[in-house]
């Protein structure tokens, strides 16, 4: 993941320093992209070790519709839990839009369900895409994430926002925008979960895995996450791991973390860091 590192760099030196919402400070950049062919390994960060469980977990239960952090939790996860109530509540987030997004009749609409017909049914379509910016459930900048779900809001606005799919030759390409990237701790996350998405996807409607294309709006390194980065760049990227999917599951709701394989992570040591709230 060269390209990765290359962003880290283009940060450091072409960054503006910024305030933002969470007081930490940030150095950033506006509007970057960078690409990844699947037939060239599986995008999991060799430079520093990532928790592939997390990663997996979350996108299993962002597809399940769950908004909760208890399911996390008892799976071993907790990258929600600052955001949460302590009843574990995130408002409708991620999982509640890609899945029930609300229509004005009081029923809803998934939009999973929408993106697996069009690649199995219309895959030359123009319009394979979900996204999770309802406007109407964002919550409110000048309150804590906690009181925006009691108000019945999201805790957080969606990152990775707007997810669009692409076949040609047999192969399922993706692009996903992000608004707000937090390069050191989000943005291996987001690469590695949109390419996860990909390779079940691909297996649910008959495609090979294509590639990916991530694009960032606000792409900031965080004030205390610096000599993190420093460190991450001084290493050499290894070969990329590879995923193989053991069962073919009877829809993309029904996958597993035991479904999946990561086969030759040889990864450097992870480096933790302060996640901004
Ligand atoms: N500031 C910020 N950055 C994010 O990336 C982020 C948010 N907030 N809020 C919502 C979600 C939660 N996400 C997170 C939150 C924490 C980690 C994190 O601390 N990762 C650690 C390991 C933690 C673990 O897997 O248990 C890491 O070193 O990658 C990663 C993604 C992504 N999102
Ligand atoms: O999937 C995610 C979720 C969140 N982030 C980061 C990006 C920002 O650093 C914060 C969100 O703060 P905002 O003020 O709402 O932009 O979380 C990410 O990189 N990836």
């Amino acid at each position: 993941m060269k390209q990765y590192l290359d962003l880290l760099q283009d940060v450091l030196d072409n960054g503006i320093e910024k305030g933002d919402r969470t007081g930490t400070g940030t150095r950033s950049v506006f509007a970057r992209q960078y690409r990844h062919d699947l037939a060239d390994g599986f995008p999991l960060l060799t430079t520093k070790r990532l928790h592939f469980k997390s990663i997996a977990n979350e996108l299993i239960w962002f597809l399940n519709g769950d908004t909760n952090t208890r399911w996390l939790k008892e799976n071993g996860v907790s990258i929600w839990d600052e955001w949460a109530t302590e009843e574990g509540d995130l408002g409708p987030i991620y999982g509640a839009q890609w899945t029930a997004w609300p229509t004005r009749d009081g029923d809803t609409i998934n939009q999973i369900d929408y993106v697996v017909n069009c690649l199995k049914n219309n895959p030359d379509s123009r319009r394979i895409l979900f996204h999770g910016w309802n406007v109407e459930y964002l919550p409110d900048e000048s309150i804590s994430p906690q009181e925006n779900v009691k108000a019945g809001r999201m805790a957080l606005p969606p990152c990775h926002l707007l997810y669009q799919f692409y076949v040609a030759n047999g192969r399922l390409s993706a692009q996903l925008m992000i608004r707000s990237s937090d390069t050191f701790l989000g943005l291996p996350y987001n690469t590695a979960s949109l390419a996860l998405l990909v390779h079940m996807l691909a297996q649910q409607c008959g495609l090979k895995p294509g590639e990916i294309v991530i694009s960032t709006g606000d792409t900031h390194i965080y004030s205390n996450h610096m000599a993190q980065v420093r460190e991450q760049l001084s290493r050499v990227p290894r070969q990329l791991p590879t995923l193989e999917i053991l069962r073919r599951p009877d829809s993309i709701y029904d996958y597993r973390l035991e479904d999946f394989e990561i086969q030759g992570y040889d990864a450097h040591s992870h480096i933790s860091a302060p996640v901004a709230v």
